[in-house]
């Protein structure tokens, strides 16, 4: 479980302080799919990096299942945007890599390598190197990479934002049928609402200036996520929900 609480972040700017989280209170449930989308500038990266670990919250409190979040730790992958695979690695150098940091043996390493790359259908590429693959590709190497060291969170920015929309596509299936699998808590950032919609159990919508929560949306469509449920009027309706929440903030000055 993972509990935000007024959760607040400020930069220094010139002459004053520039608040990008200005009290944020979030409760994310076990192995629960969770989406943020909002406008540029609403502080979606820097929620997802003080959850990781990487920035730390100017005040309130960031609790992983009731302890204090002090720093990265192996509970909560973190996949980004850039694929930030080891280029002079393959594939399964590239999904063992954190095995073999945390001293885990060769057999038990070569075995989990091979679980992770199977489950995200990279079996034929397991000895290439990231350079041959293309971009949909690099980031399924990512995810397995992120699943291999087991942890309970994966933390995900934008991590479809640089492929074409057809690759997108394939890849929010393959990412969903990843996770019913092995089911994990997924905090996934977009700036795509129907991205945003297709995956989660609940859509946080966040507003700017300052970057906090405007609403949250219940997704109740059933997973499988089928191509039918991506047509269908339940899909249609909350994806004009999120995306009026979304769109007309963007309209204020
Ligand atoms: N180190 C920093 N110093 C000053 N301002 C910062 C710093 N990091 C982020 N900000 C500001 O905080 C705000 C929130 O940034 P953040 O990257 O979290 O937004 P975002 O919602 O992820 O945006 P985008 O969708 O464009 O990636 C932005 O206005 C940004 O300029």
């Amino acid at each position: 479980m993972i509990s935000l609480r007024n959760v607040r972040k400020t930069f220094p700017v010139p002459s004053a302080e520039f608040v990008a989280l200005g009290g944020v209170d979030l409760e994310i449930g076990d192995n629960e799919f969770v989406t943020v989308v909002g406008p540029s500038g609403c502080g979606k990266t820097t929620l997802m990096n003080i959850l990781a670990g990487l920035e730390t919250p100017t005040s309130g409190q960031v609790l992983v299942d009731g302890a204090p979040v002090t720093g990265p730790g192996p509970d909560r992958g973190v996949i980004f945007q850039q694929y930030a695979l080891f280029p002079w690695l393959t594939v399964r150098k590239n999904v063992e890599f954190g095995l073999r940091e945390k001293g885990v043996p060769r057999a038990e390493r070569t075995r989990i390598a091979e679980h992770f790359i199977e489950l995200v259908g990279l079996e034929r590429f397991a000895d290439a190197l990231p350079k041959t693959l293309s971009g949909g590709m690099k980031q399924r190497v990512a995810i397995a990479r992120a699943y291999a060291v087991n942890p309970s969170i994966l933390l995900m920015d934008e991590p479809f934002g640089a492929v074409d929309a057809m690759t997108r596509v394939r890849l929010q299936e393959q990412l969903l049928a990843t996770w019913e699998q092995e089911k994990r808590t997924v905090l996934f950032i977009t700036h795509d609402v129907d991205e945003a919609v297709f995956l989660a159990n609940r859509v946080v919508v966040m507003a700017a200036r300052p970057g906090r929560i405007d609403r949250i949306v219940d997704v109740r469509l059933p997973y499988p996520r089928t191509e039918q449920v991506r047509l269908s009027p339940e899909f249609a309706a909350l994806r004009n929900r999120v995306w009026s929440a979304v769109h007309h903030q963007e309209l204020v000055p």
